[in-house]
């Protein structure tokens, strides 16, 4: 029988490696030659300015997009090979559209992502709990269609918990969330990456809070203009080369 864990995921083997990896939107090409490696138990960042293909990165990586050229690995297979290994990835995306009249309750949305696998607990245990996590056991009963925006971004993330993950994936996640929200979630995800070794990758304009909780930095503008630790990569002058001249505007305003 395949072991659910390949052996070398216990290690220092790369959780995600990414080799000159390009992606094309329409005949432009949004990601160019990206190569990076995420260790496991380690928390990433992509930032960039706004076009600057972070999501696009983020959904060739998940192979929800093609790439042109270059490679993906996750847990040290081409994802199209991860089978039930794909159950280990969490992946909260930009945008949630969807009909808000549409009859689901916040219980029966989180319900959806949970699937039975060797760590997962019951569906009920496992939904209280992922409920909790995020503060929303409240909104338990009510229709998705009634939720806020940052209460919608609340039970996104119970759905992506609901299932033990070893990698979870966030686009711009926090973005309509209020400041203690915000603060509860990355104290969340400190908490899952220190006590459950979660490998996370987000997408994120909110460079303080990057800076705070993140131990790498991908500054992105089509291609990987520089990576590292967040007191090296987000210098002055790599913000500047990211960002291009409006950067500084950009940061007095937040
Ligand atoms: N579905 C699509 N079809 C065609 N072009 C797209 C599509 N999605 C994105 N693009 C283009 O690809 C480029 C990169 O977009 P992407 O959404 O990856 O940027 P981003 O860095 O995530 O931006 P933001 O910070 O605004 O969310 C942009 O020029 C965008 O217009």
């Amino acid at each position: 029988m395949t072991p659910i864990l390949p052996s070398k995921f216990d290690t220092s083997f790369p959780v995600i490696q990414v080799s000159g990896l390009t992606v094309y939107r329409g005949q432009y090409a949004a990601v160019e030659n990206v190569s990076f490696d995420l260790l496991p138990g380690t928390s990433s960042a992509i930032v960039g300015p706004n076009g600057s293909g972070k999501s696009t990165l983020v959904q060739a990586i998940l192979d929800l997009i093609p790439h042109t050229s270059g490679s993906v690995q996750i847990f040290g297979r081409p994802i199209q090979k991860l089978g039930k290994l794909r159950h280990e990835i969490g992946y909260m995306p930009q945008n949630f559209i969807f009909d808000r009249s549409f009859p689901i309750s916040v219980a029966e949305l989180v319900r959806l992502g949970w699937v039975k696998t060797d760590r997962a607990m019951s569906q009920n245990a496992a939904l209280s709990q992922a409920l909790q996590r995020v503060n929303a056991t409240h909104l338990r009963h009510q229709a998705i269609g009634t939720l806020s925006g940052g209460e919608l971004k609340r039970v996104l993330l119970a759905y992506c918990l609901v299932v033990p993950r070893k990698l979870l994936i966030l686009d711009e996640a926090f973005a309509e969330v209020d400041v203690q929200g915000e603060a509860d979630f990355y104290s969340l995800l400190d908490e899952l990456r220190r006590e459950e070794s979660w490998t996370l990758l987000q997408v994120s304009h909110d460079l303080d809070m990057v800076g705070r909780h993140c131990d790498q930095v991908l500054c992105l503008n089509r291609s990987l203009i520089c990576s590292g630790q967040p007191e090296t990569a987000l210098s002055p002058q790599n913000l500047l080369q990211t960002y291009g001249s409006t950067f500084s505007r950009y940061h007095h305003q937040h």
